[in-house]
């Protein structure tokens, strides 16, 4: 029987880092941040209803979205970040389960869900699995790549739900605090457990 696999963390927790990996392996990895810009791309199912609430100033010059901009809004006022989730969470709900069922006829498939426990969708996956990475190292990951203050990277990290309560809640964690390696080591133990 092929399992699904709820694959989440913090925000620059390292998912995406596992989740390329764990394709290359050869496993199918539905990314939701990949669905959600599906969804909010012009001409997606949730832009009418995004310049609707929020206005055309959050609009870049060629009419798409400025991701920057909108998530200035929704990551330092939770109630306009619960209306863009309203409006973006069912969409990719949708078309995640839709390829999810097809891919589960022939493999396990892994659900890269960031928001997996704060949207209680682990109760539809058999094994849930959490990237893990202590605070300050999330914290600097996170302000290199996006290149934010410590301010603002506190503010995305404190949108979501605490990364140990993710750790603690998880049936099994990869902890990404050192290096890339060493990650990669053990999604091949996480592997070699479900394909026993
Ligand atoms: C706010 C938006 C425009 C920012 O876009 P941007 O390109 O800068 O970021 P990206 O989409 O790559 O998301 C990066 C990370 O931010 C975090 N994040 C994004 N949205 C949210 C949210 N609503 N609540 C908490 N964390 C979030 C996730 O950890 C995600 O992996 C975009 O994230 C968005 O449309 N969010 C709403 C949909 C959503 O909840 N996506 C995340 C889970 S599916
Ligand atoms: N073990 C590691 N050592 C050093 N840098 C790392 C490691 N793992 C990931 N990174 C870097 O940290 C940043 C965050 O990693 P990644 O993008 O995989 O996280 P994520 O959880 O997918 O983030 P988000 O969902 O918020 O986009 C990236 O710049 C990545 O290159």
């Amino acid at each position: 029987m092929n399992s699904i696999i709820g694959l989440t963390g913090g925000i620059a927790s390292g998912k995406s880092t596992a989740s390329a990996y764990i394709e290359d392996r050869g496993y199918p990895v539905l990314d939701a941040d990949k669905f959600s810009r599906k969804a909010t791309a012009k001409g997606g199912p949730s832009y009418p209803g995004i310049i609707e609430a929020f206005g055309e100033d959050i609009l870049a010059p060629d009419g798409e979205i400025d991701r920057q901009k909108l998530g200035s809004i929704i990551f330092s006022d939770p109630r306009r970040r619960k209306v863009l989730n309203g409006l973006v969470h069912p969409e990719i709900r949708r078309m995640m389960n839709e390829e999810r069922d097809r891919l589960l006829k022939e493999n396990h498939v892994f659900l890269d869900i960031p928001l997996l426990f704060e949207n209680g969708l682990d109760d539809q996956c058999d094994i849930t699995l959490t990237v893990y990475v202590d605070e300050s190292t999330q914290k600097s990951r996170l302000m290199e790549r996006n290149g934010l203050s410590g301010a603002e990277a506190e503010s995305r990290i404190g949108s979501q739900m605490p990364l140990s309560e993710k750790r603690d809640r998880s049936d099994h964690v990869l902890d990404n605090s050192g290096s890339r390696e060493n990650l990669y080591e053990q999604i091949e133990q996480f592997l070699a457990k479900i394909e026993k």
